[in-house]
């Protein structure tokens, strides 16, 4: 069966999965802890911002009529009435000739419709009394920050999708949001597969090697807002790992298992999909690496077998898992962040698929320029240490040319 396995094309291989999306539910979080997380509601703002006319500056707040005299070397006096920080308020109105001491986010006083800043006053006493000298004339409303000149009530705030960031919690604390709705993050659970796997902290034995798939895809899922539950790896005994698999997928929302989906004797995954009556929606996708990736669904919950080696398993989470994780977290966009790149350097293996080179984008003069990040076989890891991008580059051409565009893919931190 697996000898008859039929590439298909990678946007194609997207749509089907994508054709399982499920959305997540909301929850409450702190503030605090919303950084990064996906907002859920549409929030509409319920006041103004600022919610009181108030003044940019330290200075004096004055009836700007009192000042139509001031000439160049002629200043005009007013009686300094009262003094207000932020945060407090001048209870009394603002008559003619008269000024109130006033800081940086004070309300502006009942009859005063303008603001002067310090360094065009001169401030004395006299008699035990406080006058100012003012230097400038002012117009009506200069210098005021207006009740609703950032935000306005009844518009809107942030759409539901976008993912939160620093600055988005500076708009979200504005309006007394303590808590924040947020979309659920779909656990995910991670099995690697394999006998020749040791653990991170086992010592290295001949013919084993370290089991690094499952903490990489524990990172993927992480930046990628999921929460990864690691159930270990399971060596190569098909009854052992069916049940497994199957106790595993009543407790998450999606499964990814690494390695076991190729043709060798010890690839289990495919008799495991047939064991379980998953319907498989592929399982050889027209790309390099990764071509082995197989996805299969039991009801609809996805099971998605990525291939062990390395950069393969790199390659098919963010090409095929990310976007799932995009749609339950019902964010604004979907899949990773896509850029127009100069080739810097020649490719030039021919391949009738596509292919996924780890690579790394900087901008040179002004143009984001991008290059494979080490070497490029699929059962590398080095290279995807050092890669901030994958080069995508459409098969059925005779290689790449320094100097061609190029769609890259940005990894994120
Ligand atoms: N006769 C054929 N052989 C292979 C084919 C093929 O088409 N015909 N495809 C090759 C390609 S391409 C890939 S990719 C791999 C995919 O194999 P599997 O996905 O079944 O993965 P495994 O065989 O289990 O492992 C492959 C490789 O990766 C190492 N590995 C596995 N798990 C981990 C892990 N958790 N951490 C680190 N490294 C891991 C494993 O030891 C193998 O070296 O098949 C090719 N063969
Ligand atoms: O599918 Mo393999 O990843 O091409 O190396």
């Amino acid at each position: 069966m697996l000898n008859e396995r039929n590439p298909i094309p990678v946007v194609e291989a997207i749509k089907q999965v994508t054709k399982y999306c499920k959305k997540g539910e909301t929850e409450y979080i702190e503030l605090t802890e919303a950084r990064s997380r996906v907002l859920a509601e549409d929030l509409i703002a319920d006041h103004d911002v600022p919610s009181f006319d108030r003044s940019p500056y330290d200075g004096y707040a004055l009836r700007s009529e009192d000042t139509t005299e001031v000439m160049k070397n002629t200043p005009k006096i007013l009686s300094v009435v009262g003094h207000i920080g932020a945060g407090s308020v001048y209870h009394k109105k603002l008559e003619k000739n008269q000024a109130v001491r006033i800081m940086t986010g004070a309300p502006i006083p009942d009859g005063a419709d303008a603001i002067i800043m310090l360094e065009d006053t001169t401030t004395f006493e006299e008699s035990g009394k406080s006058f100012v000298s003012i230097r400038k004339q002012l117009q009506h409303q200069q210098n005021i920050s207006f009740k609703g000149e950032d935000v306005k009530n009844g518009t809107a705030l942030v759409n539901k999708g976008t993912v939160i960031n620093p600055g988005i919690i500076a708009l979200l604390a504005t309006f007394g949001y303590a808590q924040v709705p947020v979309a659920k993050k779909p656990v995910i659970g991670v099995i690697a597969t394999g006998s020749e796997l040791l653990e991170i902290d086992q010592p290295l034995e001949p013919g084993k090697i370290r089991n690094s798939n499952a903490y990489m895809m524990i990172g993927q899922l992480q930046r990628a807002g999921a929460i990864p539950q690691y159930y270990g790896a399971l060596t190569d005994n098909l009854e052992e790992s069916l049940e497994k698999i199957s106790e595993v997928m009543k407790e998450v929302d999606f499964l990814i298992t690494t390695g076991g989906v190729s043709v060798g004797d010890f690839d289990l995954l495919p008799e495991i999909y047939q064991e379980l009556g998953a319907d498989v929606l592929f399982n050889k996708v027209a790309m390099r690496p990764g071509s082995v990736t197989t996805v299969a669904a039991v009801n609809d919950t996805l099971l998605f077998g990525l291939s062990g080696n390395p950069s393969a398993c790199y390659v098919g989470f963010e090409l095929f898992t990310r976007p799932i994780i995009d749609s339950f977290l019902a964010k604004e966009t979907i899949g990773i962040q896509q850029e127009q790149a100069t080739l810097a350097v020649d490719f030039s293996k021919v391949n009738p698929f596509d292919r996924f080179i780890r690579g790394r984008y900087e901008f040179k003069n002004g143009q984001l320029v991008t290059e494979p990040a080490g070497k490029d076989k699929s059962n590398m890891v080095h290279s995807l240490a050092m890669a901030n991008c994958l080069i995508q580059l459409p098969g059925g051409t005779e290689g790449y040319k320094q100097g061609d565009k190029v769609t890259i893919h940005l990894l994120g931190e």
